[in-house]
């Protein structure tokens, strides 16, 4: 079994060694990940300049690029075969609801998919790192699940792990995307030359958290495992917009 091995918070960063830790002893890995961290990256290309590929002293690959650069560029031409998995993670914080959007780990798996490979995105449901050696655990539980046998379609999934000891994880549950309220507000500050500079504000807080969603998975200290799929159309407003639209005859 082949895996690539990407994420968005850089390949110093603790989710992907741990990854790469628990997963080497089973499968062959490759992993292509960003120089630096590029949260919120999204499904972002690199289109302005030229990339450059470097490898680092435990053997990654190393691009100056997003996380969607990084399994692009293993897929159409770093790599000389094509991957049976590509793994994303494990995130620094949680990708939940609308997170999925804004999200480079998701993205990293995205591209994956978008080349017709199974992909996985791992995230951690709280920031720095907390109980990283159980969410280990957990990514290669699921991952070997798949090499034991993938399911029955072409899957994209994300998975987010509840912050917390082994033992206090109660299980699995396959959910649907919850929903956040609209992001916190920008926070203005002042930078040494006196203009005025904005940060992106938090993240908004839960709005649908209602059974079967990951937010009440995560918030059972359940694993929660949610299938995405790429597809936006919206199929339920085709009629109304038709009817709106007309045939511009
Ligand atoms: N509006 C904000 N959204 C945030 C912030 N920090 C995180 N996030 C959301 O979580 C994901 C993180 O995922 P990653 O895989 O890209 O690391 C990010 O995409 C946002 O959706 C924040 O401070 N403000």
């Amino acid at each position: 079994m082949k895996i690539l091995v990407s994420n968005d918070d850089g390949y110093t960063a603790p989710g992907i060694e741990m990854l790469y830790e628990v997963l080497r002893p089973y499968a062959e890995l490759t992993v292509v990940a960003p120089e630096v961290n590029h949260s919120g990256a999204s499904n972002s290309l690199t289109l302005n300049r030229p990339l450059q590929v470097r490898r680092s002293s435990n053997g990654f690959y190393v691009i100056n690029g997003t996380p969607s650069d990084c399994v692009h560029i293993a897929l159409t031409g770093l790599l000389d075969f094509k991957p049976d998995l590509v793994v994303s993670g494990i995130n620094n914080g949680a990708n939940m609801g609308d997170d999925t959007l804004y999200s480079g780990t998701v993205a990293a798996a995205i591209e994956g998919h978008l080349f017709g490979i199974p992909a996985i995105a791992f995230s951690l449901t709280q920031r720095g790192w907390h109980h990283l050696d159980a969410a280990g655990q957990i990514a290669l539980e699921v991952t070997r699940r798949f090499m034991a046998g993938p399911p029955a379609t072409n899957v994209l999934l994300n998975v987010n792990i509840p912050a917390c000891p082994i033992e206090q994880i109660a299980g699995y549950s396959v959910t649907r995307l919850g929903k956040r309220h609209a992001s916190q507000p920008v926070i203005p500050a002042q930078n040494p030359g006196g203009e005025t500079v904005y940060w992106i504000g938090p993240a908004g807080d839960a709005r649908d958290s209602s059974p079967g969603t990951d937010f009440n998975a995560i918030g059972n200290n359940r694993v929660s495992v949610t299938p995405l799929r790429l597809d936006l159309t919206h199929d339920l407003q085709l009629g109304a917009v038709e009817r709106w639209l007309g045939d511009g005859t």
